[in-house]
């Protein structure tokens, strides 16, 4: 089955996003794709708050959510939105990370909120603090498609093993984990975590990720990969925007882990608190 990543290099305006994107997904369909996964925040990456109160838009009216919608329909494709930044009702005044699966007749099949907040120094110069903007969720998602069980995450979501077992165990065959990776962390450990995830879960993993300079003070790691259950990086699509279309076997998925069935090999112990599911 042909699968594309889509890397894209969001900037503020939604609607411009929105075109880029559409452009992108119509590339991967041209070359044979039947699913299509864009980065997280595909909808808008803007550092400053006031800009973001006023173009993101609530779920029910938001242009790139109903944009896609109809691109997928008219495609014939599945599609991951990565996430798109969404307006909620929360009194607090947060915004949702909000990632969508949506099927080929353009209708939601689900719905995401990322889980883990990135509150991170990532050095001297680099500082971010998504949960003052964003609220996390609290919910774990798997859903069903013709071709394969999915288990949404997003982006920070990926440091958190616990939750790709869960969503393994709970039937996943492919992770998504779409990303607006930092330069600095990107390079250190991007790969790494997107591999011991595959290899971990025996499950695809595919990660479409924002790339390059958004605004003077704003920059990602791109490099979106596609992983195969046994821990090869099937395709990385480097620093460019564009979309990258690649075959996958999800056979592959059950042949990974009867080679090495640690899924199903865990064992009770005793000792130190463990937390395996998120705390607040
Ligand atoms: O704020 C936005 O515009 C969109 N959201 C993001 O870019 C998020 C939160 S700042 N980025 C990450 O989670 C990067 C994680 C990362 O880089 C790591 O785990 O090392």
């Amino acid at each position: 089955m042909k699968i594309s990543v889509l890397q894209m290099t969001s900037g503020g305006d939604p609607a411009a996003n929105l075109e880029i994107t559409s452009g992108m997904m119509r590339d991967a369909a041209a070359q044979g794709a039947k699913f299509i996964a864009t980065p997280e925040v595909t909808n808008c990456i803007s550092l400053n708050r006031s800009k973001l109160v006023d173009v993101l838009q609530h779920e029910e009216e938001d242009l790139t959510l109903a944009g896609l919608r109809a691109e997928a329909k008219e495609l014939g494709v599945w599609l991951s939105i990565g996430s798109i930044g969404l307006k909620t009702n929360a009194a607090d005044g947060r915004f949702a990370n909000r990632s969508f699966l949506i099927s080929d007749t353009g209708d939601i099949v689900a719905r995401y909120d990322k889980i883990h907040m990135f509150d991170v120094q990532v050095n001297d110069a680099e500082t971010y603090a998504e949960s003052k903007g964003y609220r996390p969720g609290n919910e774990a998602v798997v859903a069903q498609t013709p071709f394969a069980t999915v288990g949404l995450t997003i982006c920070y979501d990926v440091r958190f093993p616990h939750l790709h077992r869960d969503l393994a165990k709970a039937g996943a065959e492919i992770l998504l984990v779409p990303a607006a990776f930092s330069t600095v962390t990107g390079a250190a450990h991007w790969e790494t975590l997107l591999r011991a995830r595959a290899i971990e879960t025996g499950c695809f993993v595919i990660a479409a990720a924002q790339t390059g300079q958004h605004s003077p003070k704003r920059a990602t790691y791109g490099h979106s990969l596609v992983v195969s259950p046994w821990g090869h990086v099937l395709v990385d699509a480097g620093t460019e925007t564009g979309a990258t279309v690649i075959d996958i076997d999800l056979a592959e998925v059950a042949k990974a882990r009867q080679r090495i069935p640690a899924l199903t090999h865990d064992r009770a112990y005793e000792g130190p608190a463990c937390p395996t599911k998120p705390r607040t």
